[in-house]
């Protein structure tokens, strides 16, 4: 199997190009300048001409802080560039399976979100990657989108690293511990997507297309994650760090971010038989590589 895969330096690409030399898959990872998702002949030449049995798209603007005074950017990318992909796999005639976020959500659910349930978006990123999968829908019926959270990994910026690296020069880091999800690692996703994109290909079968929730599993405030981040450490270092647990109130960020984003993944369950690990268990194998 050969997958075409948009972006080039990403934590999904990094982590499906490790996973796939795993599993016996070709990935080949297609970045700027050759595909650059803001521009649609870029887009349409780079991935026709790679030849993939599946397209996985999961290149996108993910500021999403930035995202709120770059609106037009962030569509450009998340919508129209999803747009292109979509236009690339008709013209293939091949599955597309295409990253989005559980920020489509606007976090007031007292329970996990549904794929069925009503989206509503609570900041630019968040409105750009819904325009993104309603675009991509309208022009690949053959698709899968995935809708996931949270994302960590041993590569690239994100919330590990960050904690790993104020741990460094502190003994006590302030987090906020009234927001819900689901840490998931990069490498879950990796592997389930390249399963995933095997059913899509070997089965025409309708209800293996739609929209699919999938995160790790179980739920933790950014507190608990980083107090799991910070346990790891001290079991490994013996360098003892503390949360500090605040609220969303106390840490303004340009975009609102959801409350509540649990997801729950029993349609995927179901459907291909993917389940993630406990994010527990996947962030102390991220944290035995970083460490
Ligand atoms: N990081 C997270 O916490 C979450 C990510 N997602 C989604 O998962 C997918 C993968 O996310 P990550 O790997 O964490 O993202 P990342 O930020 O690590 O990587 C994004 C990649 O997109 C590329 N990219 C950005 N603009 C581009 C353009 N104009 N043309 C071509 N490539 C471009 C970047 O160079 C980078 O390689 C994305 O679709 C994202 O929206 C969903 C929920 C949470």
């Amino acid at each position: 199997m050969r997958l075409a895969v948009t972006g080039k330096q990403g934590q999904v690409v990094t982590a499906l190009i490790e996973r796939g030399a795993v599993h016996g898959v070709d990935i080949l990872a297609l970045g700027r300048p050759e595909l650059d998702l803001a521009d649609r002949a870029s887009v349409l030449d780079a991935l026709t001409g790679a030849k993939p049995d599946a397209i996985v798209s999961a290149a996108a603007y993910t500021a999403v802080d930035k995202a709120e005074s770059e609106p037009a950017q962030a569509f450009a990318v998340n919508c129209d560039g999803a747009g292109a992909v979509a236009e690339a796999a008709v013209a293939l005639g091949v599955p597309v399976l295409h990253l989005s976020t559980d920020y489509v959500f606007d976090g007031t659910s007292p329970e996990p979100y549904l794929e069925s349930d009503l989206v509503g978006p609570t900041s630019v990123y968040g409105r750009s990657k819904l325009a993104g999968e309603m675009r991509l829908a309208s022009i690949a019926p053959n698709h899968a989108i995935l809708r996931t959270a949270w994302v960590y990994s041993p590569f690239g910026a994100n919330f590990v690293k960050t904690m790993l690296r104020l741990a460094e020069t502190r003994d006590s880091v302030s987090v906020v511990a009234d927001q819900q999800g689901t840490p998931t690692s990069a490498l879950d996703i990796a592997d389930a997507v390249i399963a995933i994109a095997r059913q899509m290909i070997d089965s025409d079968e309708a209800e293996l297309r739609g929209v699919f929730h999938l995160t790790g599993t179980g739920s933790a405030s950014w507190a608990d994650f980083a107090e799991a981040i910070f346990a790891g450490l001290a079991e490994k270092t013996g360098k003892q760090v503390t949360v500090n647990r605040i609220t969303t109130a106390d840490y303004p960020t340009p975009a609102r971010r959801p409350a509540y984003s649990r997801l729950s993944n029993e349609k995927l369950a179901r459907l291909y038989g993917v389940r993630l690990p406990d994010w527990r268990d996947s962030t102390k194998l991220v944290l035995d590589r970083l460490l």
